[in-house]
């Protein structure tokens, strides 16, 4: 492993098995989808102490339909709660948090708790959001009232009132601390949102145009020794032909090679401190194909390059 990251001793891997922000079913089979592609072999042998934590326990998903624009409010905060307090307790110890869900949703729970960390640690955070969609949808703007299309909002102070404040602040984010990359489906509203908030958006368009390795560039640009850099990596960001085990796929993603440099630069900055893999749906997969490109893709992430050591 590159001496980068050689900080990085203790891998702490978080189950949260739940599909509660989704409409889709499947995405809490996620965590043990991950375990059963070898995530925690592949960290052990490039050298991490990694501990399982096991999965956390939460509300099942009751299937009701939104009340107030939000679908299951009670039952995400719930989940998100326990994701909070767990990334809390994992980054007090030292250790390295990798969230393994379960929808998207528990980035609000995952992110709250960084931000918390960071303002104490006195460290920049900057969160790099893999995705085909900018989940920046909230309870009067979203379509479908599913929670996993509003963490952003929330991070960002402007979701519903019970997921918003958790990092101890109005706001977990602001607008500069994101960047999404890899987007192509966002909704009408989501983009009065993202221009009126001058988010970084960096499309497809724009990877089409500029490639992977200078929007990278772009995107790391100012990360520096007192950044903590986290990922939240919705497998949908890849394209469904490479990732059929997602629910809400769109086609027309990164190629397996762009995203291999995506992680790739972000390794090599040294500074990944924690990641959310979310968006895994075994119940539409294809032999755990997802979960094991999943794996790959963490394996470049955490500095397992070619020729790396
Ligand atoms: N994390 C995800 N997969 N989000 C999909 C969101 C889809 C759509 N924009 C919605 O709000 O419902
Ligand atoms: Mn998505
Ligand atoms: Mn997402």
């Amino acid at each position: 492993m590159p001496d980068t990251i050689a900080g990085m001793k203790t891998v702490s891997l978080i189950g949260a098995p739940t599909d509660v922000g989704a409409s889709v079913r499947g995405a809490g089979m996620g965590p043990d989808a991950l375990r059963v592609a070898g995530l925690f072999e592949m960290l052990r042998d490039h050298r991490f102490n990694v501990i399982d934590h096991g999965n956390l326990a939460g509300p099942p998903t009751p299937w009701t339909e939104p009340k107030g624009g939000v679908r299951h409010l009670e039952e995400v905060v719930a989940w998100n709660r326990a994701v909070f307090d767990r990334v809390a307790a994992v980054l007090a110890a030292g250790q390295t948090p990798l969230l393994m869900g379960g929808d998207h949703c528990l980035a609000i729970g995952s992110i709250s708790a960084i931000a918390r960390h960071c303002r104490y640690a006195k460290k920049k955070l900057r969160v790099i959001w893999l995705d085909a969609h900018t989940d920046v949808n909230n309870e009067t703007i979203s379509p479908s009232g599913n929670v996993h299309g509003m963490p952003v909002s929330c991070l960002l102070g402007y979701g519903p009132k019970p997921l918003i404040g958790w990092s101890g602040q109005p706001a977990a984010l602001t607008p500069e601390d994101i960047d999404f990359i890899g987007i192509r489906s966002v909704d009408n509203d989501e983009k009065q949102t993202i221009r009126r908030l001058g988010l970084q958006v960096f499309d497809m368009r724009h990877l089409d145009e500029h490639g992977m390795r200078n929007t990278m560039i772009e995107v790391l640009q100012d990360v520096d020794d007192d950044t903590h850099l986290h990922v939240s990596f919705d497998l949908d960001c890849l394209d469904p032909a490479d990732a059929p085990g997602v629910g809400t796929g769109v086609r027309g993603g990164p190629t397996y090679r762009e995203m291999q440099l995506c992680m790739e630069m972000i390794a090599d900055t040294g500074r990944l401190s924690s990641l959310d893999v979310v968006e895994i749906n075994p119940a539409l997969d294809v032999r755990n194909r997802t979960a094991e490109l999943a794996v790959e893709f963490i394996a470049s992430l955490f500095g397992a390059s070619t020729l790396a050591r």
